[in-house]
């Protein structure tokens, strides 16, 4: 089964679907959909409405440039792989210098909405994010190390800061600890994916955990990571930054997705991963959806108490 590609090979695509399929649209979905939900933690009622629209937009504008400048880097790669051997590049049906160009227009626009609309601190840090994935990780660690997707995970994680920043001009502890949750939860997010994928990876040579160092390893770092998940997902609780219905649904959640990785230790069939990677997205979702439930739900009193920073 094809894993959860963008398009649908066999149909004829517009111009316009391919140019969407370079943004990677549903993963900058879940992307800009934590960078809104950092707007929202960040104040006490609803965030000031134009940072937070043109934040949202400046982030899913330099998110999608980022992206569009992987599948530039990848071409080769993306060639070689079935999971991607579909995309506008691999196939010809877009052509480099107008994947460039996109991908510069979208990273200006995004530029200039952030610091027009909502602030420099807000910007640098996008564009920092940006770099991280586009450059540092897809053009050199992605290539060098198994390790890459921990390291180049923080790209992916900034979304959260970059949506709280854009609403208050400063990074704020509460911030980074979101950052934290989803820098620890992205290895078991793509491990499961790329122990499925392992063939794939093997034949693009690119050094994916699974391949330099076995399925079996792999399995348990999705355990470890797993398990520091649930552990780091404790933390917004435990600093008085949410309360007890957060917690609730991060224990829960966070319960699925250890049975999931211990049965992923002895899968019962090959497809088991996949459903681990399935439900590590729905896992993120719900776990921002509970942050964001519980800000406007949950009385004060229900927290434990211990700010990380001193109030008022
Ligand atoms: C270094 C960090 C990350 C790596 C290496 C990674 C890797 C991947 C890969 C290889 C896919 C499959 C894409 C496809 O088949 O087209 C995927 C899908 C996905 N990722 Fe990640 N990911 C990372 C971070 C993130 C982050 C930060 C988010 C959101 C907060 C995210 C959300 C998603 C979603 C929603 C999908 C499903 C896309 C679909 O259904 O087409 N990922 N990821
Ligand atoms: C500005 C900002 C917030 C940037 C966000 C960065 C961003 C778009 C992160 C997405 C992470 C992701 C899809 C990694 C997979 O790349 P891959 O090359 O390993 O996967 P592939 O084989 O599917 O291309």
């Amino acid at each position: 089964m094809q894993a959860a590609s963008q398009v649908d090979p066999a149909m004829p695509s517009s111009v316009a679907h391919q140019y969407l399929e370079l943004t990677k649209p549903r993963v900058v979905a879940l992307i800009v959909f934590t960078a809104i939900i950092g707007m929202f933690l960040a104040v006490p009622g609803w965030p000031p409405l134009i940072q937070a629209v043109a934040g949202s937009v400046g982030i899913w504008l330099a998110a999608g440039s980022a992206a569009a400048i992987n599948h530039l880097i990848d071409q080769r790669i993306d060639r070689v792989m079935a999971r991607t051997s579909h995309r506008p590049l691999a196939t010809g049906a877009l052509t480099p210098r107008q994947v460039l160009v996109f991908a510069l227009v979208l990273g200006v626009a995004a530029m200039a909405i952030l610091v027009i609309w909502v602030n420099t601190l807000t910007a640098v840090l996008t564009f920092a994010s940006l770099i991280g994935y586009a450059v540092v990780y897809t053009a050199y660690l992605k290539r060098a190390t198994p390790q890459n997707i921990v390291i180049g995970g923080a790209a992916g994680a900034a979304p959260p800061v970059l949506g709280w920043a854009a609403v208050t001009g400063e990074v704020h502890p509460y911030s980074l600890l979101l950052f934290l949750i989803i820098f620890v939860w992205t290895p078991p997010h793509f491990w499961a994916l790329a122990i499925f994928r392992r063939d794939d990876y093997s034949r693009a040579q690119v050094p994916m955990l699974p391949v330099t160092h076995g399925v079996e390893y792999t399995r348990w770092h999705v355990l470890y990571y797993t398990v520091l998940l649930l552990v780091v997902t404790v933390l917004p609780w435990a600093t008085g930054m949410s309360g007890l219905f957060y917690l609730g649904g991060a224990l829960i959640l966070g319960g699925v997705f250890l049975y999931y990785a211990i049965l992923l230790l002895q899968p019962p069939d090959e497809m088991f991963a996949m459903k681990v990677f399935n439900y590590s997205i729905i896992y993120l979702m719900a776990l921002f959806a509970f942050l964001l439930a519980d800000h406007y739900l949950a009385t004060p009193t229900l927290r434990p108490g211990i700010p990380l920073v001193p109030v008022g």
